[in-house]
């Protein structure tokens, strides 16, 4: 500021000399120097000296780092304008606080000043305002509005997190993460303790030279500021430490307080500068999505662009610092274009084989399909392993566990290498970083089962250990508060979270007593990496999501990852169907009975081998029941080896027996069941209707027992259970029936026979609990049943794709 020296030193001459007349005139003319100027070579002095200091004055006007802080004021209603530094080049301090309306008018004086000469998004403005409410700001409100004002605070508390905003900028800057200022402005501050004031000492200290000014009202002992001192009437002004305008400790002439200016002027360059900041702080979609999509190197993390806010461009990591996220918002607050801006960003900048994403989604509504195939539109996002749209609980554990496992094997191949981080991992084996989102993860929580408690430990292990394996997760929630599964667990889980993303409306990812969440809206965000803790947080603006971009980038994938397969799709909602089985999942002696849910979606059967024991019983009256034992049929009977035969017997009279070679009249059964050959299959609909006396009973028992070691199996539905307990036998015959597909009843039914561990099973629409003796020990297996296509306005569903098997993590 060389010109804004030297004018400053002629005025500076200028007013020595004054002073030094003055103080003369002072001496002779006591407290009445100025009321009554007698001398005229005095008067001519001021003459030049105001005109000298108006000109000067009016050039350095421009100058970004002065401030018109009030009028020096002369003999005759001389006036010239006092111009202080302020911004990089000095603080400023009044005896006096806002209160007193010249200071106020000070206070927005400033505020205007300093953004109007910085580049949009340079400069950021937290307040503070205890003794008028915030009432010095109120003409200020677009600013506010814009987020350019990011918070005035009107109590202690708020005073103290707008001190720690300001401190965390300093640090920031000293880190080289920020360059831009945080302007502090404290109209008033009340009765503050000595604490926070020395903590505002301590910035105007650093303050300077590392990204903050200061404007602090009612607090003269502020160090490195121009202090305007209140004094009977008028005020005198400090020495600027960094540019002295007089030779004495003040200003020689007295100053007068900048005049209020008028309310529209105020609002209107308010109104002006938020609308600039806005212009300038929105991204579109296109600018988080490069041109081409690009392959950056995963080691040390991934880094994505989300949106702008006042100092600039937005980018957000997964590494080791902030390994996991903790996403939150109300409904319809912009959660899932979040979520897109996020996961179409990453898609962009890194490749298939250096990011697996995992999507998981637990509400109703369709989410997530912008990632995969659908009948309009094939493409799909390649780095997508796993997506489930309306996600069963049970899925979303099947993917918790297997990134658990995923973990294990990368922990065993790291102690191969003798090495002990993903980064370091990565110099040997180039495994993908792998995200795994859980959009309203609250659902595979709530409750206190069997799935709640392990997620929980799944959860729980997945966020201390995952930063180490390059595993991380992103959990979404309206709301996490009165999850009865994570009571003990809240702080040990979400404690590894330490970046909150919190949308409009968040209530629960934040500390509570941060409530920067409350002041933003549709399209904002708050950013904080520290745990959600007050003072750390970053306003964002984040683009709305675009579809033909999206569109754009899932064509370029397409072309730039052919060899990728689409991800595997578990469709909550929608029924699945032998035919949409793979010919490879189709085996001889296997009845298939529907689809797992789990990663792999493979198709669930039971073997039909000579152990004994190897029958199937469908239990429950759900007509879903008939229709999976016809699916059951079909496979067999695709797969059928030579020289067996299926025989089938139907008391509903609604089974389709297309599959059956043999159709036993439903009044001749129970004598058939004496003479079935070797190498038979019998499939049975509605049995509870089949009566069967004492006789019958007993040859059902003896085919039950003797029939697998000739090859001999049962597959029957019982829509009564009591009727299949008491045709077997009851727990004498248990062995014997060692497959079940349980349908609609409910779990405490089936302990008695099946065990304890089934109480838990809860009967649901389209889900079937597939148990099987011989195979699983445990609670047996959630299965999507097959259902008959034509019942159910057919979509194409749960159908693996070839090829997609090995893709998880490879
Ligand atoms: N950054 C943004 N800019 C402009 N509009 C946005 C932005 N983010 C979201 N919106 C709009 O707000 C609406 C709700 O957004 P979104 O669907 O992401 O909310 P949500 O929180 O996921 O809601 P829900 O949980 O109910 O699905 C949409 O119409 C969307 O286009």
């Amino acid at each position: 500021m060389p010109g804004f020296r030297t004018a400053l030193a002629n005025a500076a001459a200028g007013c020595d000399v004054a002073a030094a007349r003055l103080e003369a005139a002072g001496r002779r003319l006591g407290e009445a120097a100025f009321q009554t100027p007698v001398d005229p070579a005095l008067l001519a002095a001021e003459r030049q000296i105001s005109d000298a200091a108006a000109a000067s004055a009016a050039q350095l006007r421009t100058d970004p780092e002065l401030l018109h802080a009030g009028q020096v004021v002369l003999h005759e209603g001389l006036r010239f304008p006092l111009l202080v530094p302020f911004g990089a080049s000095g603080h400023l301090a009044t005896s006096v606080d806002a209160r007193e309306e010249g200071v106020a008018a000070l206070v927005r004086g400033a505020v205007l000043h300093l953004l109007a000469h910085r580049e949009p998004g340079r400069l950021r403005v937290v307040g503070v305002d205890i003794t008028t409410l915030g009432a010095t700001f109120a003409p200020l409100r677009p600013l506010a509005d814009a987020g350019v004002i990011e918070a005035v605070a009107t109590d202690a508390r708020g005073a103290a997190d707008a001190v720690t905003a300001a401190e965390t900028q300093v640090a920031e800057h000293i880190a080289g993460r920020r360059d831009d200022r945080l302007l502090l402005a404290i109209a008033s501050l009340g009765q503050a303790p000595k604490s926070l004031i020395d903590r505002v000492d301590a910035l105007a200290r650093s303050g300077l030279a590392h990204g903050v000014t200061v404007l602090a009202c009612g607090l003269p002992d502020l160090p490195q500021a121009t202090v305007m001192h209140a004094v009977a009437g008028h005020v005198e002004v400090s020495n600027p430490p960094s540019a002295p305008i007089s030779r004495g400790e003040r200003l020689a002439a007295p100053v007068a307080w900048p005049e209020a200016s008028d309310p529209s002027y105020l609002a209107g360059e308010a109104q002006r500068l938020a609308e600039r900041a806005r212009a300038a702080a929105t991204l579109t979609f296109a600018d988080l999505i490069p041109a081409a999509p690009e392959s950056g190197d995963p080691s040390d993390g991934l880094e994505v662009l989300i949106g702008r806010d006042a100092a600039g461009p937005v980018r957000l990591r997964f590494d080791d610092a902030t390994p996991h996220w903790l996403i939150g918002g109300r409904t319809g607050g912009g959660k899932t274009v979040f979520l897109l801006d996020v996961l179409y960003g990453l898609a962009s900048r890194y490749a298939p084989s250096d990011l697996a994403l995992f999507l998981l989604d637990f509400k109703e509504g369709v989410s997530f399909t912008e990632f995969i195939p659908t009948e309009r539109d094939t493409t799909y996002i390649p780095h997508a392993r796993a997506v489930g749209v309306e996600s069963d609980r049970e899925y979303g554990l099947a993917v918790l566990r297997t990134l658990n496992e995923e973990m294990t094997r990368r922990s065993t191949v790291m102690k191969r290498y003798g090495v002990a981080s993903f980064a370091a991992l990565r110099r040997h084996e180039s495994f993908p970083r792998i995200v795994c989102v859980a959009d309203e993860f609250q659902v595979l929580l709530a409750g206190n089962d069997r799935v709640a408690s392990e997620a929980v430990a799944l959860l729980e292990n997945l966020a201390r250990k995952g930063r180490s394996y390059g595993v991380h997760l992103v959990l979404a929630s309206q709301t996490i508060s009165g999850i009865e599964a994570l009571w003990a667990k809240k702080d040990s889980i979400f404690g590894q979270f330490p970046l909150r993303v919190a949308l409009p409306g968040a209530r629960t990812v934040l500390e509570h007593n941060n409530d920067a969440a409350g002041r933003i809206s549709l399209g904002q965000v708050v950013i904080n990496p520290e745990g959600g803790a007050a003072g750390a947080d970053r306003v964002a603006r984040f683009p709305n999501s675009d579809t033909e971009i999206m569109l754009r980038l899932r064509e370029q994938l397409r072309v730039s990852h052919a060899d990728s397969g689409p991800p595997r799709v578990f469709f909550g909602y929608l029924p699945v169907h032998f035919e949409q089985t793979l010919p490879g999942e189709r085996q001889a002696s296997r009845a298939l009975l529907g689809r797992e849910v789990s990663l792999r979606l493979d198709a669930a059967g039971v073997d039909l081998d000579r152990r004994p024991g190897r029958h199937l019983a469908i239990l429950g009256s759900d007509h879903v029941g008939g229709e999976t034992l016809e699916a059951a049929a079909a496979s067999l009977a695709a797969k059928a080896p030579p020289g067996q035969s299926l025989w089938g017997v139907d008391f509903t009279g609604h089974a389709n027996l297309q599959d059956i070679s043999y159709r036993i009249r439903p009044e001749e059964f129970a004598a058939k069941l004496a003479e079935v050959p070797d190498d038979t299959l019998i499939l049975g609909w509605g049995l509870d209707a089949a009566s069967l006396d004492m006789k019958g009973q007993k040859a059902l028992r003896d085919l039950l027992r003797t029939g697998p070691a000739r090859g001999v199996h049962f597959l029957g539905w019982w829509r009564i259970y009591r009727r299949f307990l008491d045709d077997i036998g009851g727990t004498s015959g248990r062995e014997d029936v060692a497959c079940a597909l349980v349908l609609n009843l409910p779990g405490g039914e089936l302990t008695s026979h099946f065990g304890q561990q089934f109480q838990h099973w809860s009967p649901r629409s389209g889900r079937a609990l597939l148990i099987d003796r011989h195979a699983d020990t445990g609670g047996g297996k959630l299965i999507v049943p097959f259902s008959r296509p034509d019942t159910d306005g057919d979509l194409p569903g749960q159908t693996p794709r070839s090829g997609a098997t090995e893709r998880e993590f490879s």
